[in-house]
């Protein structure tokens, strides 16, 4: 089970982005998209996310864990996604950013339990009720990466989520992000300009002008 990519093409008012893109991804792994800039990387995402602004039109297959995802709705499709710039919510604190990350349909007790044990599971239990206003760039990161999990998607797409880390941060948080793609057994897709964020895996690169 993976989320693969057949022959997937995004044309924009009748330009093609990039060249067809193919790409299986197995559970538990991160694949990486890299590219010039205004190649395309962003859109890819949003194509598979079902979130593509007015305009654009995907050709190819999105297929997650055997179900093909063309033509669903965005709720349907079970994919989270991070931004570079996911803002949490300034009046709540990290427990109130994380409640929105869970189910509704789930009670309030067992809402609370999927939330303190994500927030155990990550060395975020002291963190519950900080503002996330005094939060460090890289805590923010951990919980909006929480927050994306914790929607239990079948697939993650993460959007340059490192660029506005420093050295140091930049490396644990790649290796938060490996460890919940790893531990929760989901593909993930990653958008980053920087070939040390992928640490060996599955790399795209989306193919400009010169590879059509
Ligand atoms: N709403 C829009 N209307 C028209 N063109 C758009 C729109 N959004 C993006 N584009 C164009 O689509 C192309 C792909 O944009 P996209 O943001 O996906 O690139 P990117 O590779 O993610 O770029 P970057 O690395 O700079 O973030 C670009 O040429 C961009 O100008």
């Amino acid at each position: 089970m993976s989320l693969q990519l057949e022959g997937l093409q995004i044309t924009f008012k009748g330009r093609r982005l990039f060249a067809p893109v193919t790409l299986a991804i197995p559970n538990g792994e991160i694949a990486t998209v890299m590219g010039p800039s205004g190649c395309g990387k962003s859109t890819l995402l949003a194509a598979i996310a079902g979130n593509l602004e007015h305009g654009f039109s995907v050709s190819g297959r999105i297929v997650l864990n055997g179900r093909e995802l063309n033509g669903t709705r965005m709720e349907e499709r079970r994919v989270g996604i991070l931004f570079q710039d996911d803002l949490l919510f300034p009046h709540f604190d990290v427990y109130g950013n994380l409640a929105f990350g869970v189910s509704g349909k789930l009670d309030k007790k067992e809402r609370r339990q999927r939330i303190l044990e994500a927030l155990e599971r990550t060395g975020l239990a002291d963190f519950a009720h900080r503002d996330v206003a005094t939060l460090s760039g890289g805590q923010k990161a951990r919980v909006s990466l929480l927050r994306t999990m914790l929607a239990e998607p079948e697939a993650v797409l993460l959007d340059e989520p490192f660029s506005k880390l420093d050295k140091p941060l930049r490396a644990s948080f790649r290796d938060f992000v490996r460890e919940q793609v790893a531990q929760l057994t989901i593909p993930a897709l990653l958008v980053t300009h920087d070939e040390e964020d992928s640490c060996g895996g599955i790399i795209c690169r989306l193919g400009g002008e010169e590879d059509r």
